[in-house]
């Protein structure tokens, strides 16, 4: 029966809280009260109550429930008093909800003379409580009063033996309603208060549960008083396994290795900002750490100071930063180092070098031939070959050592620990055969190779901005020196680099400004002398310094960008000249350029060219291209594409400087070429040195089995002259028929030519 009670009280109100208790007015109350809890257990009673019931005080315990109060004096007794609580307990089985039964109010007659009046409430959040009230004089003087269920009656001589006391009664009775509804109302506010304020605390309670940080409060000595939820999820313990013990057992930091810093600490972290949001390492149950952040705030709590900590696990910004400051260090294509780190590794190494009475290596490196790479098979191709090079140059390097890139193709080491010179010459050469391997990339081999400039530390400088910068002057140098070697910084090289820097500077100038002039060169047909082509060779007409030979600033422009400027200026002032020939009517013959590798090897060359085509109406059938050996050797399929559309378009193709290269005339069979031009070396010592006259004979013998027309460069005296005729040369250039001129002499000289020859 009392289980269908509870559940009753329990669909009104599932809040099952038990309250702690009641304020003493209670015991002021002329009725008997009793409070009991959702399970009906008797929770709290006042002192009238045992009076009223007419009990032994010391029978009201805890364990009491509803049930046994309704029976309490009833066991013994007579049936008519059990049936009170049968009749109550009866009328609770019957009701569905609290609300069916609650309030109820009924009349017991304890004995003959004592009749109560129980009234029954529901207090939400509480449990039930019952007001049991002596109403006998009332009862007894005005039976009809009642219209409540009573279970008794009364006699008439008994009413007129107490008429008196009836009326006083009467009073006493209104009194203790009107008491007995002030206590009820009450313990309702009580309750409602209590009510709200556990919904609150449970409130908050659910939203520490649900953050992610973990929310611990302590004692200045550090240890847990409460914690929420999230220390399972951070931490791996559930909240008992934390509460009481020392927050070390969580987490330390430097400032606390030991619970007699704690209380210091505490204070701390409180009085000084400095601490206000403080790191330190967290500790999982499984034995892990990881980096955490407090931040601390003093409570008073009933007079006792304590200190919320929230604990967040800040893993992943840590992460973030670490990613952050990788990044900020490392070059994000190979992950070598980059500049910056660079810059920090040599400080350390000089400072280190200092200790230990040693020095310190800064080779500076550039890749030769990486751009055509990257130009003609795209940049996807360029960064795989990146990182290849960046694997070798590490293999190259000891784990102390700093391998960076600094951006494109450069690349810089920092050596540290270095006793001898040479070990750094020799680590120089490993490198230069290391990156000069062939490098496969999706069925393709590229070859590319490196130039290297090594300084030193105290050697060269002391200062490590200059140490950096002497490399990269001592690289300049070994890229002047013809590539793929390393040069080791001597102070000449600065004046020689500042020199050519200025040339750069004022070369860059020089074609805008039209001081670039083109001298041309005859190329005539062995056999009838008739003029076939006219070789442009580029002059630098300075305005202070005069006409500059191109072996001056070629080169210099070679190792910049500045040569494709300069390369498309001169094809596009050779086609303009060529045009203005063929409208003055001068003989036909071909104009020749010559092409540069960084010029040949872009991606636009095709279109540079008929864009210098175009803008002369020229055609093209008049233009020949000089291309050399080395240009042409690496990658085939590519050269030979852009040698064909060349071709096809009708310019004349020739190899230039032919025999100081590979020399190989195989891979000449591939491409679509017209003209091999003998290197000027091997002519000038024709007439006596066998071994030339042998290898001009065997390209000139070749380069006829190919189909190819072959031109003998440097042709100086008539005796060389005779002798590429007996071997079959077809065409002859040197100054032995004309130096390169300017085009006004040029243009005098084929005429004077022509009509001393007939033609
Ligand atoms: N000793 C001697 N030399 C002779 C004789 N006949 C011609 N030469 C010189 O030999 C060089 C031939 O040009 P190169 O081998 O292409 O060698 C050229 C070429 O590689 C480069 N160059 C010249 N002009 C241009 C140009 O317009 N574009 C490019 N990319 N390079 C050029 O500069 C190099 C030197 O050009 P130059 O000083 O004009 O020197 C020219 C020419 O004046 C001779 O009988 N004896």
């Amino acid at each position: 029966m009392c289980s269908k009670v509870v559940s009753v009280i329990k669909r009104k109100d599932k809040k099952t809280t038990p309250i702690s208790g009641l304020p003493e007015i209670l015991d002021g109350l002329p009725h008997g009260v009793a409070l009991f809890s959702h399970d009906l257990s008797l929770n709290m009673w006042n002192k009238k109550l045992a009076k009223i019931l007419e009990i032994d005080p010391q029978k009201l315990t805890t364990k009491l429930t509803l049930t046994n109060i309704l029976y309490i004096k009833w066991d013994e007794e007579t049936s008519a008093q059990n049936q009170f609580a049968s009749k109550i307990l009866e009328e609770l089985s019957k009701a569905e909800t609290a609300d069916d039964l609650f309030p109820f109010n009924y009349e017991y007659r304890l004995s003959p003379v004592k009749i109560l009046d129980i009234k029954g409430e529901v207090i939400p959040g509480v449990g039930v409580i019952l007001t049991f009230s002596d109403i006998s004089l009332l009862v007894n003087q005005y039976p009809h009063i009642s219209s409540r269920p009573a279970l008794s009656t009364k006699s008439s001589e008994e009413h007129e033996e107490h008429n008196i006391r009836l009326l006083e009664a009467e009073r006493d009775r209104e009194i203790m309603e009107q008491e007995a509804s002030k206590a009820v109302q009450m313990a309702e506010e009580l309750a409602l208060t209590r009510e709200s304020a556990e919904n609150s605390a449970k409130h908050i309670e659910a939203i520490l549960n649900a953050i992610n940080d973990v929310l611990v409060t302590i004692d200045p000595k550090g240890t847990i008083l409460t914690c929420n939820n999230s220390v399972s999820k951070t931490f791996g313990y559930s909240t008992q396994d934390v509460l009481g013990k020392n927050l070390l057992f969580l987490m330390d930091s430097t400032h606390v290795a030991s619970e007699a810093d704690m209380e210091h600490f505490i204070v701390s972290l409180t009085s000084d900002d400095r601490f206000r949001n403080h790191t330190g390492t967290g500790h999982k149950k499984c034995g892990t750490s990881f980096p955490v952040e407090l931040s601390v705030q003093d409570v008073l709590v009933s007079g006792h100071k304590q200190y919320t900590i929230v604990i967040s696990d800040v893993t992943e910004r840590h992460e973030a930063e670490t990613l952050i400051r990788e990044m900020a260090l490392h070059d994000s294509l190979t992950g070598l180092a980059n500049r910056n780190l660079l810059q920090q590794r040599l400080d350390e190494a000089m400072r280190m070098a200092l200790r230990m009475n040693n020095k310190v290596a800064v080779m500076f490196l550039d890749l030769d031939g990486f751009k055509p790479v990257n130009d003609m098979h795209g940049h996807a191709t360029g960064d795989k070959l990146l990182r290849i090079v960046a694997n070798r140059l590490e293999s190259c390097a000891r784990e102390v050592d700093t391998v960076a890139r600094l951006g494109g193709d450069e690349f810089a080491i920092i050596f540290t620990n270095v006793e001898e010179t040479k070990n750094i010459t020799r680590a120089a050469q490993r490198i230069l055969d290391a990156v000069s391997k062939p490098i496969e990339i999706e069925d393709h081999q590229h070859q590319i190779g490196t130039s290297i400039g090594i300084s030193f530390f105290p050697l060269d400088s002391e200062k490590p901005e200059e140490l950096i910068r002497m490399a990269d002057v001592a690289l300049y140098q070994a890229k002047h020196d013809g590539k793929n070697t390393f040069c080791l910084y001597d102070s000449d090289m600065d004046s020689r680099a500042k020199a050519e820097k200025q040339i750069e500077i004022d070369l860059k100038k020089a074609i805008n400004q039209d001081e670039l002039v083109l001298h041309f060169q005859p190329m005539l047909d062995t056999v009838d002398y008739s003029v076939l082509g006219a070789e442009a060779l580029i002059r630098w007409q300075h305005p202070e310094k005069g006409m500059i030979p191109p072996f001056f600033f070629i080169p210099i422009a070679e190792n910049s960008d500045l040569m494709l400027d300069l390369g498309q200026k001169i094809l596009e002032m050779a086609c303009l000249q060529a045009k203005k020939w063929q409208n003055k009517g001068m003989p036909y013959f071909r104009t020749c350029v010559n092409i540069s590798a960084r010029q040949f090897q872009t991606k636009e060359f095709v279109d540079n060219v008929k864009c210098a085509l175009e803008g002369a109406q020229l055609d093209p059938s008049r233009l020949e291209l000089e291309i050399t050996e080395g240009m042409v050797i690496g990658d085939t399929d590519a050269v030979a594409r852009k040698l064909e559309i060349l071709a096809d378009m009708g310019i004349s193709l020739a190899i230039d400087d032919f025999g100081t290269g590979y020399s190989s005339l195989a891979y000449l069979k591939r491409f679509s070429v017209h003209q091999l031009k003998i290197d000027q070396s091997f002519i000038r010592d024709i007439t006596e040195d066998h071994d030339d006259a042998a290898i001009t004979d065997a390209v000139i013998r070749l380069g006829h089995s190919l189909g190819l027309s072959v031109v003998a460069e440097g042709v100086e005296t008539e005796e060389q002259v005779q002798i590429l005729r007996q071997k079959g040369c077809d065409v002859l250039q040197g100054y032995h028929f004309s130096k390169p001129l300017p085009v006004d002499e040029f243009e005098n000289w084929v005429l004077a030519h022509n009509e001393k020859h007939g033609i």
